[in-house]
């Protein structure tokens, strides 16, 4: 492609994303990829963070590709912001390059539509929602009141509390020298002493769950009026905030804020449920972004996925190899492993104690916030570390340079495999990442594949590693040394969590016990706990119901086991794992129904996002 040909194409570009943008609100570069198919597929495998500017010399499709691309901004002095929040930007983050996300949204400004935004995980979306989101608060918000910083001008909503942390953290940088206030509203922590700070400081900036914002919206007179200079609002991770059932709470915030707002909700998925309260919740005529490309896997490109499907005798001794082989190659890596339940991950990381020379981590619900906030903080800095941890790290939260991640079990869907995988490869780095799957969740890869996932290659030498006689001797020593009681309690979440997943589960219910039973015998119990025949029927086990029968969540998951013979202290009462049961109705590839959308339905109106169905 010769500098010629690009001039006499530029002109030509321009004026077709001119029309298109007076036209329809689609923007500029939809409507040259459109012109020019050819190019789409260097644009398709453009990865979220900006590389090099292109030289112009350097002409060849990629080159004009990365031209034409450069039709928005790619740098953050490009595009005109309050000087408080360039000057952040340049001396306290640090950034000069904006990711994909950052550059689509902040292109749009100055803007008050409301915004569905579709980036993949580790893209930089956090800034890409706190910078417009700043700029409307300052245009938006009469002087006086911005002043006297007795309201809340922005509202940001998250799933969890670590993600809210988190955001919290983004949000004080980048509004230090606006010298506005940020508060972070989540449960675990003293409400007294948050409703204190709100009273005696700025407000400005709100972050918070949606459990304790709905909590202090229904009881604290203040806060309620304090929401009513609420300018933006955001629901980040706005796909997971259903997914835990937080619609109501949502609803409730939502009710709560005046209606004249803007409204951004951002996601790495996009399920059927987000739809439904994007309708009731954004303006009819909110943009929609996706800068994900149809043709793309919704997980980074730069993080090399793999799969395995082995045995329980099998699946700790690889777990072990795959770890080991990874601090060889990366001893100051940070590893992730995911457990579906919070038990599990207390057993594993209870193991790994004895097994791994990593410093080790582990993360749950069952741990206090002010456990939670240290762990994660720890870990945050640390390196040459592991992590097990449940649910609670899957979306959202930002650890610098996790270099693998490993999900043993299935995940609760398909989302949220993209979601954990996503704490690596983060901010355009490199990133491993393998599930760990037994015969019994073989079913689950079925959907799984327009991922791209390949076979792991330890996994293929596994008959090896189970005859390494001194590796065996330490796993029969770590095991050896676990509480038969964490062992009866990882059993019976398990039960829990796999009678909850006959959604993916192709075998009969019967192999879940079975299955269950191996689990625990393989990781140390000497011998599986007896379950009772009643309840057995109870939870749909019983051979002549349904193999496929309801979930075992709403049948109070308490009572019918007990000891199989002095391994485990009697029975437990009540012992429903919660943290893995909430998500345990939901279904499988809602959110990627639509990839048989071209680039050009990546930006545009609200009705491009409502007819992707
Ligand atoms: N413009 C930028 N230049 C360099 N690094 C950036 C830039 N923007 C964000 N980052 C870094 O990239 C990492 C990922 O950012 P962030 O957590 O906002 O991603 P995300 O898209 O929200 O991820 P997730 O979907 O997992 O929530 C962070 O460490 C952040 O500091």
């Amino acid at each position: 492609m010769s500098i010629r040909l690009l001039s006499i194409l530029r002109p030509a570009l321009r004026s077709a994303s001119l029309r298109a943008s007076t036209a329809t609100r689609v923007l500029p570069r939809t409507a040259t990829v459109n012109a020019f198919p050819a190019l789409t597929s260097h644009l398709q495998r453009t990865v979220g963070f900006h590389t090099q500017p292109i030289r112009l010399q350097a002409v060849n499709q990629e080159a004009l590709s990365e031209q034409i691309e450069g039709q928005l901004p790619t740098r953050f002095d490009e595009v005109s912001l309050h000087p408080n929040t360039t000057k952040a930007i340049k001396t306290i983050f640090k950034y000069e390059t904006m990711s994909k996300v950052q550059s689509e949204v902040l292109s749009l400004l100055p803007t008050d539509t409301d915004m569905f935004v579709k980036a993949k995980t580790g893209t930089g979306k956090t800034l890409a929602f706190l910078i417009p989101a700043l700029e409307t608060v300052l245009a938006k918000t009469d002087p006086k009141t911005l002043r006297r910083g007795e309201m809340a001008t922005c509202l940001i909503v998250s799933p969890t509390r670590e993600l809210a942390q988190q955001i919290a953290e983004e949000a004080r940088k980048l509004a230090k020298l606006h010298k506005f206030n940020v508060h972070c509203l989540v449960g675990g922590e003293s409400k007294s002493q948050q409703i204190r700070q709100l009273n005696s400081k700025r407000v400005d900036i709100v972050v918070g769950t949606p459990g304790r914002l709905n909590d202090m919206i229904e009881s604290v007179r203040e806060f309620r009026s304090q929401l009513e200079g609420v300018k933006v609002l955001i629901l980040d991770e706005a796909d997971q905030l259903l997914d835990m059932g937080f619609k109501d709470s949502i609803e409730n915030i939502v009710d709560a804020l005046p209606k004249e707002r803007q409204t951004l909700f951002f996601s790495a998925t996009v399920s059927s449920q987000i739809k439904s309260i994007a309708r009731t919740s954004l303006k009819p005529n909110f943009t929609f972004i996706d800068t994900v490309d149809p043709n793309e896997a919704n997980t980074n490109l730069q993080v090399n996925q793999s799969y395995c499907v082995t045995s329980y005798e099998q699946q700790l001794p690889l777990l072990h190899h795959i770890i080991e082989d990874h601090k060889r190659k990366n001893p100051h890596g940070k590893v992730m492993v995911f457990l579906p339940t919070t038990r599990g991950t207390q057993l594993y990381a209870s193991l790994f104690e004895e097994l791994t020379s990593y410093r080790l981590f582990s993360l749950h619900s069952k741990k206090s916030q002010e456990q939670r906030t240290k762990t994660s903080d720890r870990f945050r800095k640390s390196r040459g570390s592991i992590m097990f941890t449940s649910d609670v790290s899957a979306r959202g939260v930002d650890y610098p340079d996790v270099s693998l991640v490993v999900q043993v079990g299935i995940p609760s869907s398909k989302e949220q495999y993209i979601h954990r995988v996503g704490r690596t490869g983060r901010a355009g780095k490199t990133g491993e990442g393998v599930l760990m799957v037994t015969h019994m969740e073989k079913s689950f890869l079925d959907h799984m594949s327009d991922l791209p996932l390949t076979q792991n290659e330890i996994a293929k030498n596994v008959d090896e590693i189970m005859n390494d006689t001194s590796l065996m001797a330490k796993l029969t020593a770590a095991k050896q040394a676990q509480d038969p009681d964490m062992l009866y309690d990882a059993f019976t979440a398990y039960l829990g969590y796999y009678t909850g997943r006959t959604d993916v589960l192709t075998c009969p219910k019967r192999d879940i016990l079975e299955s269950a039973k191996q689990y625990v015998v393989h990781l140390g119990a000497d011998e599986p706990p007896h379950v009772s025949e009643a309840f057995l029927t109870k939870l749909g086990f019983n051979s002549r119901t349904s193999s496929r029968g309801g979930s075992s969540r709403d049948r109070g998951f308490s009572g019918g086991f007990s000891r199989g013979r002095d391994n485990f202290a009697g029975n437990r009462g009540n012992f429903r794992d919660r943290s893995s049961s909430r998500y345990s109705e939901r279904s499988f590839g809602r959110g990627d129904r639509n990839s048989s959308y071209g680039r050009n339905d990546r930006r545009g109106s609200s009705d491009r996002f409502f007819s992707r169905d």
